[in-house]
């Protein structure tokens, strides 16, 4: 965390239809969001419109969980970028490694929705992952390395201004995972924090946050956002509840401050 904005985000997945979803995002309408935090909520894409209404005045972002590349046609079950920003939404998750692991998402059908996203005026927020077996290996930092620079290929230095990476290890995400060592995903993100710098350039001003997700949860948020590489988490199980995802924030903030303070 450095003296910029702090991001925390929940995934809903596949969870919350419109009416649940509406419920819930009733719950952040009137939810002071503490300064220096940036917030974001993905439902599901027939929840999309509906909470975009419900928190259109509201700094809370809403972001798809997933668009295709192209802007209309003939492409049965997929929505597009236009698409997602008529709902309303400002912001969506690509590269999620669901997508990758059972939708036959591909770093450069990553590289393709990031472009199109970006034409569309959306905020790109595109995961990275290792799985357990590239643990092992010890290959996470090539993964992530080549994951990343795939995903931004093309991408002019303006618009990388809008762009945010996530590092969720594979084995770390959902009830089977276990959750990154703190100093394990700061020395990640550090390496990361240099392969992002390559893409963008070494004298450039823009700064790509990076955020951690996984198994992220009211008892090792602020060990992930205290990290100094680390600029905010993405939260899954532990956000679903809003009261939960609101106290998970109202930490976040506190940090901030009291790092402000400082
Ligand atoms: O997949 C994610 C992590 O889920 P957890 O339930 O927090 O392990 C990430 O996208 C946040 O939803």
């Amino acid at each position: 965390m450095d003296q910029k904005s702090v991001w925390i985000g929940t995934n809903w997945k596949m969870n919350k239809g419109p009416a649940e979803a509406i419920a819930a995002a009733r719950a952040f309408s009137n939810f002071h969001l503490p300064e220096g935090v940036r917030c974001f909520l993905t439902p599901p894409a027939t929840s999309l419109r509906d909470v975009c209404s419900v928190l259109q005045d509201t700094p809370v972002m809403v972001g798809a969980q997933n668009m295709f590349w192209e802007d209309s046609g003939a492409w049965t079950g997929e929505i597009s970028a236009p698409m997602v920003a008529e709902c309303g939404a400002s912001t969506v998750l690509l590269g999620h490694s669901e997508r990758r692991q059972h939708f036959g998402e591909t770093d450069w059908t990553v590289n393709r929705k990031v472009r199109a996203a970006l034409r569309h005026g959306l905020r790109p927020l595109i995961c990275i992952g290792d799985t357990a077996d590239e643990f092992e290996f010890g290959v996470s930092q090539e993964t992530l390395a080549r994951q990343t620079k795939i995903a931004l290929h093309g991408v002019s230095q303006e618009d990388l201004g809008r762009v945010v990476v996530i590092y969720e290890p594979v084995w770390a995400i959902g009830s089977a995972g276990r959750p990154a060592e703190a100093p394990f995903v700061s020395e990640i993100h550090t390496k990361l924090r240099g392969v992002v710098q390559g893409v963008v350039g070494r004298n450039s001003s823009v700064r790509i946050p990076l955020l951690y997700g996984g198994s992220v949860s009211q008892a090792n948020i602020c060990d992930y956002v205290a990290l100094p590489d680390v600029d905010g988490v993405l939260v899954g199980r532990a956000g679903w509840d809003p009261a939960d995802f609101i106290k998970l924030v109202s930490r976040v903030g506190e940090l901030v401050s009291s790092k402000v303070a400082a």
